[in-house]
This record gives structure tokens, C-alpha cells and sequence, in this order.
């Protein structure tokens, strides 16, 4: 962890110096042990900014939460209980709802915004799913109060060819899959950009831990453009901003699908876009191969990486940054590392054409 001093004020207690200052922020009367941090390994923890919820904030989205989940007048993903998260998700605290806004308006140097302490209900908890394809189909309380804040930033959407359309999904092991680049698979999964071959891919990506990896194995990693532009050559800043890659569906997509010839970095060149994935994009000549190879050590020598706790929500601005998991190994006895997975949208226009009678599922 980077030197922390209390600058007392306003709830902010953590700082490191500009240009990219370390935004680990705390809200007032936090409990500075949530801040412990579980990283192990030689990848450098991540540093994002960070909103650690105090007990009382906590039990206060939990309230909203349990609100959500009796007054669910349908499945989760009704548009009516959508309408009814919309609504009460205005009332989450004040302090998070501002650090939901600021990360709207800029994601910062890490593109990564880190919840803390999140109510997941863990009295209430069943065992890890182990099937493939597990989402959460009827409202609890950690789906809640993740759709809660995801909806903050965005609309809260999700693929007809993943995951059943299902708005909250399950990221667990699944045996059987252990080799499988998806987020059901233990082996080290390659750092990409959420759905990179999809026209419509999410602009954010939540990942909320509701049980951590009893390993400690299991860490988010993610790594920004904004961090490794500066270790990319000339050459390869001007190759990767061409047209010249593909990107392939991933397999939580049962495969097909790839992009017409796309460029890796967009926008300005200073402070560009990416779009990649590491397991799915390929060059289509050798100049183009040798920039990814350039991009991929900028992201690995600029990468962070979290063991999620649970309470722990990562939200992952999938134009800034590209994420990956380190490899574990599950047990599958009920006890491996449960993440809820939620995906918004920052323009529900942009995306019409693709959701089916305006609903939230896009094809
Ligand atoms: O398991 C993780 O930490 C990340 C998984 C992932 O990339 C995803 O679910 O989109
Ligand atoms: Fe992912």
C-alpha cells in the first residue's frame, strides 16, 4: 500500500502525489482496517480510487437493498423492478453516489473505481454455483445493491448470446472449464476489454465479490491506456490507431461473431481508447503484430491486481481499461470465489437498434 497520511477533511484521508494522485478516499468515520488489503503476489496492488463505505453507509444500502428485494414486483430482470432500482437507487449515500459521478466524468489514471464494504448478506449466502452459465434470476441483496450502483453510472444491460440475457451474472469455477479463457475457467485469464467484439460492448463493468477466494489466489488484475501509453513506442501508437486487428466473440458467447477490421487505439492519440483482447484480437499483418506484443508489456508492466474481498465492488471503465484474473484453483465445494457481474451502458439511444422492444438485453 502506498504511504497514506491523514489529510483529515472532508472524509479524504489517503493521498499519494500528482500527476496521478492516488485517489484512495474514505468516507467519513470508515473504518481504516477496511483499507487491509489481501495482494500477495509481485503484481502491484491495485491503486485506484477507492470509496470504503463506513458500517452505518453500509446498513443503509443494505436497508435500500432489502427494500429492492421485497418490493421486486417480478424477476430481476423485469423492467419493472429495473424502474424500481432506478428510482431508489437515487437514495444510496451521498459520498457514493458523488464518487459514481466523478468516475462517470473521468475515470482517472487506473480507469478502476473500488467500492468497499458492499452488503453481500453473507449470513444468507448459499454455496458457490458451480453450473456453467449461473446468473441470479431472482433479487437478493447483493444483486440489488450491485444493480443499485451500476445504474448509478449508466444503464444496466446485458447480451442475449451471454449468459441467457440475464442482467446479474454469476462469475465462478466451473469444472470442466478450467482451461477455458472465460470467467468460468482457473487458469490466468487474459486481459481484455469486456465483449471487444460486440458494437455495443458495456462501457463499465462491476464486479462485485460476495465470497472471496479462499485460496487468496484469485486476483482481479486490470491495467489502464492512460498508464501504458507512455511505454509505447511511436511506431507502435500509430500501428495500433489503424485499422488493421479482428477480434472474435469469446466462448461465454458460444463462439461466432468477429469485428470488421478495427484499430486498437481510438480517439485522441494523447488520451485514446483501447480496445483489445488479448485472447481474441489478432493482427492481420506482422507490423500490427509486433505493436500488440509492444501493448501487451505496456499493460503487463502497468498492471494491478486485487484479491476482491467480499463487500469489494470494482467497477471497470472498459474504454480506459482492459482486466484479467490471475489462475487459482477452485475446490468446487461450495466455498470458491463468487463474483456478481453487472454491465451499464453510458447511451441507451446508441444501443437501440440492438435491444429488442427497448428492453435492456441486447443481440
Ligand atoms: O474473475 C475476475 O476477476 C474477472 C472475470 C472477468 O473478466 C469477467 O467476468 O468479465
Ligand atoms: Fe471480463
Amino acid at each position: 500500500m502506498s504511504p497514506r497520511s491523514r489529510s483529515g477533511g472532508r472524509g479524504l484521508r489517503a493521498r499519494t502525489p500528482a500527476p496521478y494522485a492516488l485517489a484512495l478516499r474514505t468516507l467519513p468515520g470508515s473504518d481504516e482496517k477496511a483499507l487491509t488489503m489481501t495482494e500477495t503476489s509481485s503484481i502491484p496492488r491495485l491503486s485506484a480510487a477507492a470509496v470504503v463505505l463506513t458500517d452505518a453507509q453500509r446498513d443503509q444500502v443494505g436497508a435500500l437493498a432489502a427494500e429492492l428485494v421485497d418490493a421486486a414486483p417480478g424477476p430481476l430482470d423485469s423492467r419493472a423492478w429495473l424502474d424500481t432500482v432506478r428510482a431508489a437507487s437515487a437514495r444510496l449515500p451521498h459520498e457514493l453516489l458523488a464518487a459514481l459521478r466523478d468516475f462517470r466524468h473521468d475515470a482517472g489514471p487506473d480507469g478502476v473505481l473500488l467500492v468497499r464494504n458492499l452488503p453481500v448478506g453473507a449470513h444468507a449466502l448459499p454455496a458457490t454455483p458451480t453450473t456453467a452459465g449461473s446468473v441470479e434470476r431472482a433479487v437478493t441483496l447483493p444483486a440489488a445493491a450491485v444493480t443499485a450502483a451500476m445504474i448509478q453510472l449508466g444503464e444496466v444491460i446485458a447480451y442475449r448470446s451471454e449468459k441467457t440475457g440475464a442482467l446479474v451474472q454469476n462469475v465462478v469455477p466451473v469444472p470442466g472449464r478450467e482451461r477455458q479463457q472465460s470467467n468460468a475457467g482457473s487458469v490466468r485469464l487474459q486481459m481484455h476489454v469486456e465483449n471487444a467484439f460486440h458494437p455495443n460492448r458495456p462501457d463499465y463493468v462491476g464486479l462485485l465479490c460476495v465470497r472471496e477466494d479462499p485460496t487468496g489466489d484469485a486476483r482481479l488484475c486490470t491495467a489502464s491506456i492512460r498508464r501504458a501509453l507512455p511505454l509505447l513506442s511511436e511506431g507502435a501508437r500509430r500501428v495500433l490507431a489503424e485499422e488493421r486487428f479482428l477480434t472474435e466473440a469469446p466462448p461465454s458467447f458460444g463462439g461466432g461473431g468477429v469485428t470488421p477490421e478495427h484499430s486498437v487505439l481510438t480517439g485522441a492519440p494523447e488520451d485514446p481508447d483501447v480496445l483489445v483482447d488479448f485472447a481474441a484480437t489478432h493482427a492481420l499483418d506482422d507490423e500490427g503484430r509486433v505493436a500488440l506484443e509492444e501493448l501487451r508489456s505496456a499493460f503487463d508492466g502497468t498492471t494491478h491486481a486485487l484479491a476482491l474481498a467480499a463487500g469489494d465492488l470494482a467497477v471497470v471503465d472498459n474504454r480506459l481499461a482492459v482486466h484479467g484474473r490471475t489462475s487459482f484453483t477452485p475446490r468446487y465445494d461450495g466455498t470458491d470465489r463468487w463474483l456478481h457481474r453487472v454491465y451499464a451502458s453510458l447511451d441507451n439511444r446508441r444501443t437501440r437498434a440492438g435491444r429488442r422492444a427497448g428492453g435492456s438485453v441486447l443481440d
